[in-house]
């Protein structure tokens, strides 16, 4: 039997006759080799008409996975009090011999493919199947790659819908040709609050060979929405592979004078700024987490691989937030999760407004004081509780860049963390070369609850990627190094850093004031303010800073202020050269030897510029 008639069988009359209208074998293939496998009890396959996404909404209220709130089109999904972030230990990039690869979290090929499968036979017995079918990237464009899911969560599938154009009609129009991606994930059994419940048999692998990634046991959006990290391992891989950039990078419209566009890519890890910074109300959103950037006729383009948010709730309030706030507020499609529930509204930590001391939340029914099982009070919300909204529903979204085919130029790159002690609020680099290596290549950050574990400790971080790694770091930032070189005019590259603190711990800046970041990065773009030289790359003048502050933010900025901000660190700066050239020396080794080479030029730079001026440098001994 070929696969279509196994699919006739599995499948009933209206959904086989979906399946049956996207000429494509390959695909034939793989459903029905899963559908046998996982034994659904119904299977529902997703085209792009409105009927269907309705469907797959209604079954996620109806499976009691997501529940409606007061406002109208408003639901809240819970994940399992321990499924509350990505689970790294258990994401595995499946390689054959199970092959060593520095800061990758390998596991033999056929190993893991023989575990995963058994862990998922007859696992949807008793529920329902969703196949969806959704493009990362615009449609039909060159950024274009199909993917289908497979889940028996509505809530991941609505999740997709939310988040992803639909692609049923691309796979229908690629037919045979269609080269494309694969995501299977099951919930696995869910306790009466409907979370997955047998979180020790948690599984994410990802399978670069067959394109696939298998997730289990799990419902948390970072390990379960198939096209966004568990597609992001598969399409890092394939733009080393084919010398494009493939990113963990916000992309955003920064407004010039005149109505100049400029814009921008920023990689951040997890929890480290990118939603709040594309978000900044008076600038234009395209995408708040992942772009896919390649050259074009010397020139880098990007565009968004998603069209919509899975944004971090904590901290979302009226004053620094104020378009997510009114868009949370109003009555258009959005998923809560992991927030507090009180009389069908949701309230979350550091929201600005008094939340109430009872109602339910992730935990089940909560109180004040509350304490999990390992002693620690629960607060109103998890720390990485989130919203998923489409970005449409955003009046600052730049419409036009989301949906060109052929993404938008380039202007500038900036790579940031969570640093308490080290790089200044935003510098920019020499070059392409310098900013690639001393800037995304040698970014650290602390650990945030985006991940399970620890929160805190300084961790390499490489281009804020390294989560997702899924080649060897030293090919893939050899790819970085010689993109630069296919463009005529590369995007200039800065870093920020949102994060200092004074001694005691203190925050050196405010939230809003990566707008003015933002802003004198555009000028430089284009040449229009000067800087200040330093070892380690361009800094602001303080009077551009003071008349830009005054502008955006119509507040006063103090010579104090930009002297303790931008003071060069001379000692913080060399013991993390130090750091990072061991971490590529002993830990990554293949790495291309550009890379010592312009370490040792910046350590040579911090080195004289101390003989000259001492340990901290300010920055208004290096003007003139
Ligand atoms: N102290 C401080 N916190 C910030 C700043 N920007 C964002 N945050 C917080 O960092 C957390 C994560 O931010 P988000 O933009 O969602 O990060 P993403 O995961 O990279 O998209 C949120 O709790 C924000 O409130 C900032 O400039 N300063
Ligand atoms: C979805 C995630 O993305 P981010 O925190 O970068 O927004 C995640 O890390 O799980
Ligand atoms: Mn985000």
């Amino acid at each position: 039997m070929n696969a279509l008639e196994r699919l006739e069988k599995l499948l009933d009359r209206e959904q086989f006759e979906k399946i049956r209208a996207i000429d494509n074998p390959k695909l034939h293939e793989f459903l029905a080799g899963w559908i046998e496998w996982l034994e659904p009890d119904r299977v529902f396959v997703c085209t792009d008409g409105e009927g269907d996404e309705n469907y797959v909404r209604w079954k996620a209220l109806y499976y009691g996975e997501e529940k409606p709130l007061e406002t109208p089109n408003h639901t809240v999904h819970y994940d399992n009090y321990y499924d509350q972030a990505r689970d790294k230990a258990n994401t595995r990039i499946l390689v054959p011999g199970g092959k060593e690869i520095p800061f990758l979290n390998t596991k033999d090929r056929e190993e893991g493919l023989r575990e995963i499968r058994e862990l998922m036979k007859g696992i949807m017995k008793g529920k329902e199947l969703f196949v969806c079918f959704f493009v990362l990237g615009p449609r039909n464009s060159v950024f274009t790659i199909p993917a289908v899911q497979l889940t028996d969560s509505a809530y991941v599938a609505h999740s997709e819908f939310i988040l992803y154009r639909k692609g049923y009609e691309e796979f229908k129009r690629l037919g045979r040709n269609a080269d494309f991606f694969r995501f299977v994930h099951s919930a696995g059994e869910l306790d009466e609050r409907k979370t997955s419940k047998n979180l020790d048999k948690r599984r994410i692998y990802i399978d670069l060979q067959e394109e696939t990634v298998y997730s289990v046991n799990t419902q948390y959006g970072g390990n379960t929405i198939g096209l966004k990290k568990p597609a992001f391992r598969l399409t890092i891989a394939k733009a080393v592979r084919e010398g494009w950039l493939s990113e963990h990078m916000f992309l955003m419209r920064v407004n010039g004078p005149n109505g100049r566009k400029t814009y921008f890519t920023g990689a951040y890890p997890s929890m480290c700024g990118k939603t709040s910074t594309a978000m900044i109300s008076w600038e234009n959103i395209v995408g708040d987490d992942l772009s896919f950037i390649v050259p074009f006729n010397g020139v880098a383009r990007a565009a968004n691989v998603e069209k919509g948010v899975f944004g971090i709730i904590q901290g979302v309030n009226p004053e620094d937030d104020p378009i997510i706030w009114k868009v949370l507020h109003s009555p258009v499609e959005i998923i809560f999760s992991n927030v507090l529930v009180k009389d069908g509204k949701p309230y979350w930590n550091d929201m600005g407004v008094e939340i109430p001391d009872e109602g339910e939340n992730h935990s089940g029914k909560w109180w004040r004081g509350k304490r999990d099982a390992e002693g620690n009070e629960i607060p109103p919300s998890h720390k990485n509780a989130r919203f998923t909204v489409s970005l449409e529903h955003f009046p600052n979204v730049d419409m036009e860049a989301l949906e060109a085919p052929c993404g938008v130029e380039l202007g500038g790159m900036i790579f940031g963390g969570r640093d308490r002690d080290t790089w200044p609020p935003v510098r920019e680099s020499f070059d392409w070369k310098h900013g690639v290596i001393t800037m995304g290549a040698s970014l650290e950050s602390e650990t945030t609850a985006a991940t399970l574990g620890r929160e805190g400790v300084r961790q390499f971080n490489a281009m804020a990627i390294l989560d997702f790694m899924s080649v060897h770091l030293g090919e893939y930032i050899e790819n970085y190094l010689r993109f630069g070189e296919k463009l005529r005019k590369a995007p200039k590259i800065f870093a920020v850093n949102y994060f200092l603190r004074d001694e005691e711990g203190n925050w050196l800046n405010r939230k809003l004031d990566k707008g003015v970041w933002l802003k004198w990065m555009e000028l430089r773009v284009h040449g229009d303010v000067d800087a200040i030289e330093t070892p380690i790359g361009y800094i602001p003048k303080y009077e551009d800073l003071r008349r830009l502050f005054r502008e955006v933010l119509n507040k006063e900025y103090t010579r104090e202020d930009y002297e303790k901000q931008f003071t060069i660190r001379v000692p913080e700066l060399l013991a993390k050269i130090e750091r990072i050239e061991r971490i590529y020396r002993e830990q990554v080794k293949d790495v291309p030897g550009e890379l010592f080479e312009v370490l040792e030029e910046e350590r040579r730079r911090l080195l004289e510029a101390r003989e000259r001026y001492g340990d901290y440098i300010s920055p208004f001994a290096l003007e003139g």
